[in-house]
């Protein structure tokens, strides 16, 4: 059975009077956050890196706090809209029917939407990279993620389809995320434990990996899921995500544990 039946030009009645759903605004920040990046990198060029504790801390701090409300609140309103015994599976989950929603189903399209808020304002990660001249950081991998994850991926989830199927993505984004900001609030004051940036990586790995099993399921197992065109783009875009990550736990822990003179890109050890 099909989980999410919709016709042409459906959108969500829930979010369709909310900021930034229409979608000018937000391809709009996305060109103007990609078109930023080479003139953040000239504006930097014969100036001192700065240090950016504090606003890196602050930045990490909320983040952190922000990633762990959207994993308990992804779970929480869904286990209350789909009762965990009763409908809420693990993948294949039902879109919220509709036309009027319930408490909860609205609690998750809103929590929804505040995570694909959150990735417009993580574009901050990038202005922390340039502007401590971090270039290596400011890798095809970083721009490519931060860019389209906020548009056009989180946009069309929020657009036409904040329920359902999205919360297994929104929970374990936010639930690594936790772990990623944690670890960048821990960096930014210097502080670096052995072995938990590769663990980090590794974790982002997996979930891609978890991801792309969800949208094969979707599709080849269990068909459960319209328009196709959703676990497709999931399919694809956590395939390039897995293939950049693998290369770069290639980069920054295999090939510097095979050179060690020759200094990797990782500086955790
Ligand atoms: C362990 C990782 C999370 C991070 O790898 P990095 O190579 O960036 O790690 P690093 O050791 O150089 O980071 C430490 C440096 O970052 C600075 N720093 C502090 N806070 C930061 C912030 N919010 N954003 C960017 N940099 C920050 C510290 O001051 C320190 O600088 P100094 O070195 O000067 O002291 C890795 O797994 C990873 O994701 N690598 C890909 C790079 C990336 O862009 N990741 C985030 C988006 S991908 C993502 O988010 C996937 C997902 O959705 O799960």
């Amino acid at each position: 059975m099909a989980a999410y039946l919709v016709g042409p030009g459906y959108q969500d009645p829930r979010t369709q009077d909310w900021p930034l759903v229409d979608w000018k605004l937000p391809a709009a920040i996305s060109a103007l956050y990609i078109l930023g990046i080479p003139v953040g990198h000239r504006i930097m060029r014969d100036r001192e890196p700065l240090k950016l504790r504090r606003f890196a801390t602050l930045h990490n701090a909320f983040l952190f706090a922000l990633s762990l409300y959207m994993t308990v609140e992804c779970v929480t309103q869904s286990y209350r809209n789909f009762g965990w015994s009763k409908h809420l599976q693990l993948w294949c989950n039902r879109n919220d029917p509709g036309p009027t929603f319930s408490d909860s189903g609205y609690r998750l399209a809103r929590v929804l939407w505040i995570h694909y808020l959150s990735k417009a304002y993580e574009f901050g990660d990038t202005l922390i990279m340039i502007l401590k001249k971090n270039k290596r950081q400011v890798s095809f991998l970083h721009v490519y993620h931060h860019a389209t994850t906020f548009f056009p991926v989180w946009w069309a989830v929020v657009k036409y389809g904040p329920g359902g199927e999205a919360w297994f993505c929104c929970a374990l984004n936010s639930l690594i995320h936790v772990g990623m900001y944690g670890y960048y609030f821990a960096a930014g004051l210097g502080l670096r434990v052995g072995g938990v940036k590769q663990l980090i990586t590794q974790s982002q790995m997996i979930q891609f990996l978890l991801f792309m099993t969800q949208s094969v399921y979707m599709l080849f197992i269990k068909d459960c899921y319209r328009p196709r065109l959703s676990p497709i783009m999931l399919l694809v875009q956590c395939a390039i995500f897995f293939a950049l990550f693998a290369n770069f736990y290639r980069q920054a822990y295999l090939k510097k544990r095979a050179a060690p003179s020759k200094g990797a890109s990782a500086k955790e050890e």
